[in-house]
């Protein structure tokens, strides 16, 4: 079992990953009203979770969420919260989110509304949110015009990986959880790029050793960055490398159509484009990030009807705006993030286009 701490003072926590559930969770449900938020795909997890915790819960329900991102919205969310109150939950309740990110965002969510504020706990089952969604406290739902625009910063009391539940993951979301992992790489270690590529067959193909490597390093990445940065004031804003691209593909899709993972994938090489024209990465970086996506799975371009021109007003309602002006996070070199404000539509653009004509 590894264990990682991220240190926010009252608000610090553990992670642990392992195979298998570590017996404090248990403790921290010990005596507590309790709901578990999660999906169908999950039941069997599902089972196990309530077998694992036996009575040591005052009370436990279960409430499903529909699958996938279309359900990251307030109707599901007021849905859920209607559970809470007919479960009885006060204050002193606590709130489980078995599941990928999806749920772990709503449930984060609704733990941060409710009563104003109770306590949660992440299960991530998916890479994505195993070795990104569960940890930092970012919680939100979608609005159709953007996503994760409503929400709040509300750190979970807790957060166990088990990585048996990754046995179970379709291919194609193993690839999506894969193009958070490679961001770590681009803005934080060049170490771990090298590392990445590798390793990539391994760890596609579920190699347990790989795995927790690959997440302890990317946890480990994550949790630094929160602790300097809660509140995306500064450094926290590299994690969001590829994403002003990739949320403008997600709503422009509809909301499950290109998943979280994939559309980053390919705003991460839209970012690499764009610093690669400002002289920031040189041609063998750029192509070793192009070849890395792909030995994951990940889409080269972006959706194909899409035009750079749709994406701009999609990017304008990206959260690190300020005053009117897009910030974008770009790589310098790999292993090294900056954040920048003077970005062109030109350039914009051109970057855009040189990913939808690129031949890899
Ligand atoms: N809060 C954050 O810091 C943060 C970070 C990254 C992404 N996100 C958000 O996370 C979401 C994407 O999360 P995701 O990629 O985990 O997708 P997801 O939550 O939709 O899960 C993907 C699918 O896999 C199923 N599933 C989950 N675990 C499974 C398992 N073990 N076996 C079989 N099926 C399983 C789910 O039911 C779902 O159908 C997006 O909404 C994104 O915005 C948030
Ligand atoms: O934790 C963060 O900070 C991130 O940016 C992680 C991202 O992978 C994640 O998708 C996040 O939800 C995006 O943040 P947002 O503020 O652009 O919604
Ligand atoms: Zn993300």
């Amino acid at each position: 079992m590894k264990r990682l701490d991220v240190g926010l003072g009252e608000r610090s926590y553990s992670i642990l990953i392992g195979l298998g559930l570590h017996p404090s969770l248990k403790d921290q449900v010990q005596g507590r009203s309790v709901v578990v938020v999660s999906q169908a795909p999950l039941a069997g997890h599902l089972q196990t979770l309530k077998s694992f915790l036996g009575d040591a819960p005052k009370s436990l329900t279960c409430f499903e969420l529909p699958n996938g991102e279309g359900a990251k919205n307030l109707g599901e969310l007021e849905r859920l919260i209607g559970c809470l109150i007919e479960a009885g939950l006060g204050r002193d309740g606590m709130l489980i989110a078995l599941g990928g990110g999806v749920v772990g965002d709503i449930t984060g969510f609704a733990a941060a509304c409710y009563q104003r504020g109770m306590d949660f706990i992440q299960l991530p089952t998916t890479l994505l949110s195993q070795v990104d969604s569960a940890v930092g406290g970012k919680t939100a739902v979608n609005h159709p015009l953007g996503k994760n625009l409503i929400g709040a910063f509300h750190q979970p009391q807790a957060v166990h990986v088990d990585l048996h539940w990754l046995d179970t993951l379709p291919d194609n979301e193993m690839s999506a959880g894969l193009a958070e992992v490679i961001k770590y790489g681009v803005i934080a270690d060049a170490d771990f790029f090298q590392w990445l590529e590798a390793n990539m067959a391994g760890l596609r193909a579920k190699d347990k050793t790989l795995l927790s490597h690959a997440i302890a390093t990317s946890l480990a990445i994550k949790a630094d960055i929160v602790a300097q940065d809660e509140r995306e004031q500064g450094v926290r804003a590299h994690l969001n490398l590829g994403h002003t691209f990739g949320h403008a593909i997600e709503a422009n899709q509809g909301y499950g159509n290109w998943l979280h993972g994939e559309a980053v994938g390919a705003g991460m090489l839209m970012a690499a484009e764009l610093a690669k024209s400002r002289g920031m990465l040189d041609d063998e970086q750029l192509m070793r990030l192009y070849r890395l996506n792909k030995a994951a799975g990940l889409p080269l371009k972006g959706p194909a009807q899409m035009t750079p021109e749709q994406y701009l007003p999609l990017m304008m309602r990206d959260k690190k705006v300020l005053a009117g002006k897009l910030r974008l996070v770009l790589p310098k070199g790999l292993g090294q993030a900056v954040v920048v404000s003077d970005a062109t539509e030109a350039e914009i653009l051109a970057a855009i286009a040189a990913v939808q004509t690129a031949n890899h």
